[in-house]
């Protein structure tokens, strides 16, 4: 299933978040949005997730959702999200919860992505107990396990240290290879945009606007961390973002 968003903008009351944004999501692929903080990369994820409808515009879904999507549009927080008093296996269940599938089918959902996640050995464990960057695989696995046809990933990875980010930026290559899922994932961060990104689609300072989509060829599984390619990218990236950047901390520090 592709997505589609056609002219979309958006207000809250008078302040303008959104102008004409227009972006194509194809299936199997991954597009980045940036842009400089409250530019309205969050409120553009709010509204394809249909959490708040448009105040201009539409979001299409083309095609059919993959076999067994329980949830075409799924979201993954920067913040986990996870249940404390539920195990790792006991969160990942309860996104299956009142769908009408059978216990054999959420058992073998479970284990797929546990495997998947490289969490099979961590499924009776409590939140408390795990790092971040395993809280986050978790919340990963518990995304995967509707089969979603679309990821919806607001800064997924923000809340973690460069280390834990880069073997997490790892995991989601591998991921990805394995199963090609598409998402919308919405970063600050240019060089998770350009090792993760097939398109990135970059905003202006709010209100948002799309300055530029860059396709980037490069397989994700060949995108080293020290490739100057994408170093070149990632350095045109950031001269686009630069000043819109730096009014849009002007604006906040006069707010
Ligand atoms: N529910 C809301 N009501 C009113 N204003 C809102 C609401 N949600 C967001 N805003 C405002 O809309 C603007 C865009 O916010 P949004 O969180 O979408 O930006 P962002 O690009 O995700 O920012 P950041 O990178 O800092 O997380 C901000 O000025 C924010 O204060």
């Amino acid at each position: 299933m592709d997505l589609e968003i056609r002219n979309l903008s958006h207000h809250y009351d008078k302040l303008e978040v959104l102008r004409d944004i227009n972006i194509t999501i194809p299936s199997g692929q991954v597009v980045c949005v940036v842009g400089p903080s409250g530019c309205g990369k969050s409120t553009l994820i709010r509204l394809i997730g249909g959490l708040e409808q448009p105040a201009e515009g539409e979001i299409n879904q083309i095609g059919e959702p993959p076999q067994g999507s329980l949830n075409p549009l799924t979201y993954i927080f920067q913040d986990f999200a996870l249940l404390p008093w539920r195990t790792v296996e006991g969160n990942i269940s309860l996104v299956l919860e009142g769908h009408p599938i059978s216990r054999e089918e959420v058992a073998s959902r479970i284990a797929n992505v546990l495997d998947r996640t490289r969490l099979s050995d961590f499924a009776h464990v409590y939140p408390k107990q795990l790092s971040g960057g395993m809280k986050q695989r978790v919340a990963i696995a518990r995304a995967l396990a509707v089969n979603p046809a679309v990821l919806l990933m607001d800064e997924p990875l923000s809340a973690l240290d460069s280390q834990t980010r880069e073997l997490l930026m790892d995991d989601l290559v591998s991921l990805w290879e394995r199963e090609r899922f598409t998402a919308c994932y919405i970063t600050h961060n240019l060089n998770e945009a350009v090792r993760l990104g097939h398109r990135v689609v970059v905003l202006s300072r709010r209100p948002g606007e799309i300055r530029e989509t860059v396709d980037i060829d490069i397989p994700l599984s060949e995108r080293k961390v020290d490739s100057p390619e994408l170093a070149r990218t990632q350095t045109k990236l950031w001269e686009m973002m630069r000043e819109e950047a730096l009014t849009a901390d002007r604006q906040l520090a006069d707010a």
